[in-house]
Formats: C-alpha cells, sequence, structure tokens
C-alpha cells in the first residue's frame, strides 16, 4: 500500500468539514455488538485502479462491514452463475427498508434486488451451494484484493446477529417456501451472519472494491466479471444500494454506492477510484449519516460522478 497526494487533500478538507457537523445519527441498535459505537468517529479512504490508496481520520481502523459484503458476494455469484441469476433475485429497487418482508408474498418468494437482506440471502445461498463455503470464498477474495490477509470474521458480531436474527430467518423461510432457498435456512443464516461480521478498514474496502473501477479485472490483472457485469453490478449499486434511500443518494452523491449497518459506505467512480467512508451514526434507513454527507462533499468537490 502507497500513499500520494493527489486526493489527500480533498480527504482532508472533508474530514474537517465533518468534525464541524452536528448530527450524526444513532449506531445500529438492533445488533447489541454495534450499539456502542461512538457516532463521531469517522474514517474514509480513497483507492485508484493501480492500488494506490489514500486516507483521513480512521481509514485503517477495522469495523463491521455488514451490508457491504452484499457487493462482494454478487459479483462473486454473478462470476459463477451469469444471467441465470437474475431469475433468482431482481434487479430494481424495493422502495423498502433493507429487511423488510412485504414484496416477497406479491413477487412469490423472488426478491426485488441483491442489496435487500432478501435478495443477499439468496445470494449467498446459491454462493454456498457452489462453494460448499460462501463465507470462506467471500473472505478469501476480501483478503485477495485488499492485501491484508488478516482480514477475518467478528464472532461475537455473528453471534449476537444469530440471537436477534428472527426477521432474517423469517426471510429465509419464506423464499424456501417457494422454493427459492436451496441448503437448510440454518445453515444459510450461519453462513449469511459470518458474511455480515466480516470486520474490515476503509483502506481494505476500496482496494477491494477496485474491480468494479477497474470494469472487472481484479487487483492481480485477472478478470472477475466481464466489463458488461461490472456495468451492471455498479447499476444496481447506483439504483438499490441505499435501499429505500437510493433516490436520495444518487441525487446527493452520484455515484454507484452500497452501505453497511456498520456504519461502512462503499461507492466507485468507473475507471477513477473507489471510496470507503466509515461513521457509525445512521439515520432511520439504516445508512451512515457522516458517511453519505462525506460522499456528497467528495463529489461535489472534485466534480468525480457519473453523472
Ligand atoms: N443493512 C445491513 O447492513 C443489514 C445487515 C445485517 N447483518 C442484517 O442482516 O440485518
Amino acid at each position: 500500500m502507497t500513499t500520494s497526494a493527489t486526493f489527500q487533500p480533498v480527504l482532508e478538507r472533508i474530514a474537517e468539514e465533518m468534525e464541524r457537523r452536528p448530527g450524526r445519527g444513532r449506531a445500529a441498535d438492533y445488533i447489541p455488538a454495534l450499539a456502542a459505537f461512538d457516532p463521531n468517529r469517522f474514517g474514509m479512504a480513497i483507492a485508484e485502479p493501480d492500488g494506490t490508496v489514500y486516507g483521513v481520520g480512521e481509514w485503517r481502523q477495522p469495523f463491521s462491514a455488514q451490508s457491504v459484503t452484499k457487493v462482494f458476494t454478487l459479483a462473486l455469484q454473478l462470476a459463477r452463475e451469469g444471467d441465470e441469476l437474475w431469475e433468482h433475485v431482481g434487479r430494481e429497487p424495493s422502495g423498502n427498508p433493507f429487511n423488510s418482508l412485504v414484496q416477497l408474498e406479491y413477487e412469490n418468494g423472488i426478491p426485488r434486488n441483491p442489496f435487500i437482506n432478501a435478495g443477499a440471502l439468496v445470494v449467498t445461498d446459491r454462493l454456498h451451494t457452489r462453494t460448499g463455503d460462501a463465507a470462506g470464498a467471500l473472505l478469501d477474495f476480501l483478503r485477495a484484493e485488499s492485501g491484508n490477509p488478516e482480514l477475518t470474521f467478528d464472532r461475537a458480531v455473528a453471534a449476537s446477529e444469530t440471537a436477534h436474527g428472527d426477521r432474517n430467518a423469517a426471510l429465509a423461510h419464506f423464499m424456501a417456501s417457494y422454493g427459492n432457498i436451496d441448503n437448510p435456512v440454518p445453515v444459510l443464516l450461519g453462513q449469511y451472519f459470518r458474511q455480515c461480521s466480516i470486520e474490515a478498514s476503509c483502506a481494505d474496502l476500496a482496494l477491494a472494491t477496485g474491480f468494479l473501477a477497474r470494469h472487472g479485472v481484479r487487483a492481480d490483472g485477472t478478470r472477475l466479471l466481464t466489463r458488461s457485469q461490472a456495468k451492471q453490478v455498479n447499476a444496481v449499486m447506483l439504483t438499490c444500494g441505499t435501499y429505500d434511500a437510493a433516490g436520495e443518494f444518487a441525487y446527493r452523491v452520484g455515484l454507484p454506492g452500497k452501505s453497511g449497518v456498520g456504519g461502512g459506505i462503499i461507492a466507485v467512480v468507473p475507471g477513477r477510484c473507489t471510496l470507503c467512508v466509515w461513521s457509525p451514526g445512521l439515520d432511520e434507513r439504516g445508512n451512515s449519516v457522516a458517511g453519505v454527507a462525506a460522499l456528497d462533499r467528495f463529489t461535489t468537490l472534485t466534480g468525480l460522478s457519473v453523472f
């Protein structure tokens, strides 16, 4: 990992602005292991396609990646399965909270998109069938792309989610009743909670997202996704990556992005760079308040967006 000057001044300016900004939201409390985080914590990293990384604040501090991981499992499974995957999960915004059950019955157990919990459960289930260890395949991928062999699961977070997992269990059982889940639900939930519990820093996640800025090419130069599939993943991030706030996120930030309730958000400027910002205080839709604000400032200050 190297650091140099190009993006550094803008990161420092954003961090300074965020420090002065009142109103940071609240850490997720439905997963007790995440509730204790101070909303004032903040880190941000930018990675260029060649692996150069810039950072500010707590950019090397590991945090709970949570739903940010849904981007990587989607990419891994899309690479394996191709378009058939879209017969089992849609690619339309849900307009509903990330853990909502309501659309599933009307839509015959096919979730709206891979970034709400129901859709991510379908993707992880299919990845597990093909790899025998979906969470392990994800961890291997993140370690390779970030260059950080120390990335690991946080057992306390996984246990905390398991103990409070009734809603995810309900989603999985309901989809299983439509034949859209292959593995036994307890096996799938174990994989999904491990996936969500991965601890990684802004630097790790900005680097791991690099394949989406490189149009599908991994850090080692091999191809994970076709150029067209990389475009598809970026498009689904733009339209669905921040749940029922995706319209507002596109309006303010103008980049493909994916949030998690650990307070992380990744974002992509195709061809140019990837970003990850972390601040644990969330808004009522489960997106980091300072994280969205920081990305909003980044695209405003640099003029870099997909529009
Ligand atoms: N939005 C999120 O980050 C949700 C992930 C969390 N593990 C859950 O299943 O509820």
